[in-house]
Formats: C-alpha cells, sequence, structure tokens
C-alpha cells in the first residue's frame, strides 16, 4: 500500500488525488497547496444577489473522450444536479465574432458559411479547403501554428482567423506557438494523411489513452443533449470545491492549504519534504522550484516552459447591451494587441445573472503573449488603468454608452502555458529522465499535455493509470 504526495491542489492535483484516493493500492493521499484555496485557475466570485463571476474558466467542453471522462467525475462526486449545459443549437454555440477593421464580424460556420465569402475574409474558406488537399506534407519535426496553418490554408486564414483563435485558447502568439503541442490532431492529420482535411474526414489515429472512457449517465446525457459546452450553477469554481469535499470524506486523503513545498528530498525511502510534518512520501507529483539539485537537468528544464499572464476583468452592465447574440468576439493581434477578447458570459449562462433586473455580464481578457509590451511589468500595472482599457475596449467594440454599474480585475500571473516549438520534445525528454532514474514522480497539469481544464483532469487520470494501473 502506497502513500502518495501530490504537490498543487489546482484542478490537475485535485483530479489526481481523486483518481489515487479511488485505488485499493492507495493507502493515503497528501495533498500540497501552497495558498489558501484549492483550485488554482478555477475560481468563481459569487455575489451576495447570487450574481456570479469567472475569473478563469466559464466553460467547458463535453467533446471527445476526455469531455466525457469530466463528466464521469462530476457525477461521481455529485454535482450532476449544478450542471448548466449549452446546447450545439444556443446562439453563444453558433455565434462567435471577430473584431476587424473596429467592426464585429461573424466567424463563418457550417457548409453555407464555408461556401460564401464572408467579411473579414477576401474569399470563400472552401477555396482554401479545397486546395488544401493538394499542398505537400511538411519536413520539419515541429512548426509554428502560423507557418502551418499559412502553407496549407493561406496566410489571410493564418493572420486573422488562426491569430484570433490562439489568443482565444492560449492568450498566446500563433507565430511561436507549436501546431504539434497546440493541436495535435492537426499535426497528426497532416502526418499520416498528408491533408487536414483529409485526417478529419478519414481519421488520422489517437492516442490509446484517449480512447478508453465509458460514458456514465451524465456524460450519455451530454450527447443525447447535443452539449456544446456546460458550466455550474455556483460557477466553475465549485468543481475544485466539490471535488474537496469529496477528499476529505474519502477517508483517505488529507487536505493540506498554505503548505508550500519549497525543498524536497530524495531518501532510499522516497521523498521527504523538508519543511512539513511529512515524513515519507513514496511517489510525488512535484512542481519544479521544490525538486532537489541532484535532479537539476529535470528542474532546468521544467522552469524553460513559458508562461503568459492574463488580465481577466469582469464588468456588469445594467440593462441588455449587447448588439449580437454570441459566445463573444476576440481581436487579432495586429487589430489590438493588448485587448485578447470579450467574452459575452450572460448569453451562455443567463443563471449567473443578478436577479434583480435586467444585466449584462462580460468578461474582457488582456495581455498574454503581449503583456509586458502594452502594460508593462505585471508586477506593477494598477488594475484602474486595466479596467480603463477594458471598459474602452467594450464602448468601442460594443457600442456600451455608460459605464459599468460593477467590476472586478484579476490579474492572472504566468497563469498559461506556453507550448513553444520544440515543446513536444522538452516533455518528451523530462519523462525519459524520470523514467530512466527510476524517479518516484509523475508530471501532472497544464504545463505538459494540454490546457484546458478537460486535458489537465485527464493528464491526472493517465500519471494515476500508469502508476498503479486502470483506475476502479
Ligand atoms: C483566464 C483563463 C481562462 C481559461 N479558460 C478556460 C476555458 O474556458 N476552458 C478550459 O478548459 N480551460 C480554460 N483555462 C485553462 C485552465 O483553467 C487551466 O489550464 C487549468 O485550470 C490548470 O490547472 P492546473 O491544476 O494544471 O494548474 P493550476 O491551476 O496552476 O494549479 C497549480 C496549483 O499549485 C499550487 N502551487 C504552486 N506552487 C506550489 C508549491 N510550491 N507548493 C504547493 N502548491 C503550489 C498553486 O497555488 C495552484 O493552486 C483558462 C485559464 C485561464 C487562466
Ligand atoms: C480572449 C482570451 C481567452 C478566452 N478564453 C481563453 C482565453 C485565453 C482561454 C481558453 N478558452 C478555451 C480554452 C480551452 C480549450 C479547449 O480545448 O477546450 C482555454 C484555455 C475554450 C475556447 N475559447 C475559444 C475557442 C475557439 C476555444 C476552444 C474550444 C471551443 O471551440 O470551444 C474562443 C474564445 N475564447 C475567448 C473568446 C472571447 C472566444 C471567442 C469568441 C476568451
Amino acid at each position: 500500500m502506497k502513500t502518495v504526495a501530490v504537490l498543487g491542489g489546482g484542478i490537475g492535483g485535485l483530479a489526481t488525488a481523486y483518481y489515487l484516493s479511488k485505488s485499493p493500492q492507495v493507502a493515503k493521499v497528501i495533498l500540497l497547496e501552497s495558498s489558501g484555496r484549492y483550485g488554482g485557475w478555477l475560481w468563481s466570485t459569487q455575489r451576495s444577489d447570487g450574481a456570479v463571476f469567472e475569473h478563469g474558466p466559464r466553460g467547458i467542453r463535453p467533446a471527445g473522450a476526455v469531455g466525457l471522462n469530466t463528466l464521469n467525475l462530476v457525477q461521481d462526486i455529485g454535482l450532476e444536479n449544478e450542471i448548466l449545459p449549452v446546447p450545439y443549437s444556443h446562439n453563444a454555440s453558433k455565434n462567435r465574432y471577430l473584431y476587424v477593421n473596429e467592426k464585429l464580424h461573424k466567424m463563418p460556420s457550417g457548409l453555407w458559411g464555408a461556401l460564401q465569402t464572408v467579411s473579414p475574409f477576401s474569399r470563400p474558406i472552401i477555396h482554401s479547403i479545397a486546395k488544401e488537399i493538394l499542398v505537400k506534407k511538411g519536413k520539419e519535426d515541429d512548426e509554428s501554428i502560423h507557418s502551418f496553418v499559412s502553407r496549407r490554408l493561406g496566410k489571410e486564414l493564418a493572420d486573422i482567423a488562426i491569430d484570433s483563435l490562439c489568443r482565444g485558447v492560449f492568450a498566446g502568439d500563433c507565430r511561436r506557438l507549436s501546431v504539434r503541442s497546440c493541436f495535435p490532431p492537426l499535426y497528426r492529420a497532416e502526418q499520416s494523411r498528408g491533408s487536414i482535411v483529409l485526417g478529419m474526414l478519414l481519421g488520422s489515429g489517437g492516442s490509446r489513452q484517449d480512447q478508453a472512457v465509458r460514458p456514465g449517465a451524465l456524460a450519455k446525457r451530454s450527447q443525447e443533449e447535443s452539449w456544446a459546452q456546460w458550466s455550474l450553477l455556483r460557477g466553475m469554481g465549485s468543481l475544485p470545491e466539490g471535488l474537496a469535499d469529496w477528499l476529505q470524506q474519502s477517508g483517505k486523503a488529507q487536505l493540506c492549504s498554505e503548505a508550500a513545498v519549497k525543498e524536497m528530498h530524495l531518501s532510499s525511502s522516497g521523498w521527504e519534504v523538508r519543511d512539513l510534518p511529512l515524513q515519507t512520501l513514496t511517489e510525488a507529483i512535484p512542481l519544479a522550484s521544490a525538486l532537489p539539485p541532484a535532479l537539476a537537468p529535470l528542474s532546468k528544464q521544467a522552469q524553460e516552459i513559458s508562461y503568459v499572464t492574463v488580465a481577466v476583468v469582469n464588468l456588469e452592465y445594467q440593462g441588455a447591451i449587447l448588439p449580437v447574440e454570441g459566445f463573444g468576439h476576440l481581436i487579432p493581434s495586429t487589430e489590438n494587441k493588448g485587448v485578447l477578447g470579450v467574452v459575452y458570459d450572460s448569453v451562455p449562462f443567463p443563471q449567473h445573472n443578478s436577479p434583480k433586473g435586467v444585466t449584462t455580464r462580460l468578461t474582457v481578457m488582456m495581455g498574454g503573449a503581449w503583456f509586458q509590451e502594452v502594460f508593462g511589468s505585471p508586477d506593477t500595472v494598477s488594475e484602474e488603468s486595466l479596467l480603463a482599457v477594458a471598459t474602452q475596449a467594450v464602448r468601442a467594440h460594443l457600442g456600451a454608452g455608460y459605464p459599468p454599474s460593477w467590476s472586478k480585475v484579476a490579474l492572472q500571473k504566468n497563469c498559461i502555458p506556453q507550448y513553444y516549438l520544440g515543446h513536444w520534445k522538452r516533455v518528451e525528454s523530462m519523462r525519459r529522465y524520470v523514467a530512466e532514474k527510476n524517479l518516484p514522480l509523475s508530471l501532472v497539469g497544464s504545463s505538459y499535455d494540454g490546457v484546458s481544464v478537460n486535458d489537465v483532469i485527464n493528464s491526472g487520470r493517465v500519471a494515476v493509470e500508469q502508476l498503479l494501473g486502470p483506475t476502479p
């Protein structure tokens, strides 16, 4: 029977502790979190009138094996009655906008959208798609997303649509991000079928663990009802809260907050965490800064992974102020480097609005890969200046004629890892090092195999299965 330590109580650490607790081979799980709150970037504010504001993720996709896996976990910890689903037929799923040349443009969707010339693009997307099949396969073992898409689908799509998409997922620069690590299905499609289109039509193979999820009742419901995304009644923050409660009730897990791990040592009986009253931990899922000097090659590689800072500004306006109904709009870096996009939170999740009168909740996301260049150091930037930029963007992009009635600025420092060129090699080399040295340690979380909440939860499941075999 093992005692396992999990370092970090974000959604990745909590999910890892959950899968560990389910295993009969584990006697005890000790989770160490440096802050006073569990959940990491999953963080919601519920105001006294009931309105909910998200400072991190606001919607999770149920699609694919990793999406179903998350719903299985949600059901198991008893949160299924709090689910707020948004079906594909909803305006928030169908309508996404780009803000280009100082105007909102609906992104083309479906076959009809692909056949027409839709502004701001100069020709129908079907042109690029048809030509893509004939483009030769790239020769490099990695490529920037911008270069890959320019080569295969044309520069205009890369400059506008892909530039915006990468800002709306990674808060990052598609000229530096790796296609192989950020969008593995696109890379695999070119490798195995010579074309993205053929790869999508014929399939291009996924990883084995991706296929091994049996949907439970909630996951099946998401398929039957065609959900595009979901949230929770009290906000995304109730997912880590629910997990922490479940772990505490499991009887196996000991959760410690305000327990920063600064140093850890490897002895013959396992890990020792020096400044905490914990003696022997036989396995650990660690963080780069805590590794001992003897493992310097590993900490060095972990420290080479870059992260960007995002200013998340929640705004509430009295009345219905949106000129369009949709998920939100993204802004390509050529239009405005500092403002990445605006999420129209009230559209997918009106249940999170204040019950007192009609209001519009929006979130403006700013900075990312351009933070330092536009706003200066995250350590010295003022909340007032970020709020001013956000409200000005809402005035210019959406025509809000009056200021918000409520606002909150959250400066999320180093919140999204950037999978730059060669990320796959670094991760492979780190895992090889762990295996060769036979270290009792697994690498879990958003820095390695995907940044979405689903990916991070799945990375915990995969790490536990590799350690102990399939979870019951
Ligand atoms: C603004 C924003 C919007 C997002 N939107 C979406 C979305 O819409 N959909 C989606 O799927 N994903 C979204 N994401 C991504 C997703 O939220 C994150 O990738 C995910 O939450 C990362 O989880 P994690 O557990 O890997 O890391 P973290 O949340 O960073 O957790 C790590 C934890 O470790 C703790 N820690 C750090 N150092 C130590 C130490 N030395 N000792 C002990 N503890 C330590 C930290 O305090 C933290 O709690 C968004 C992220 C952000 C920032
Ligand atoms: C404007 C900045 C951001 C917005 N959301 C995020 C940032 C940095 C972070 C984020 N958004 C998504 C993910 C998870 C990816 C996944 O695989 O599930 C993360 C980390 C979801 C997402 N958001 C947009 C897209 C195209 C996706 C991918 C999944 C999907 O298709 O749903 C677009 C988008 N994000 C933002 C806006 C305003 C926007 C489009 C209008 C905000």
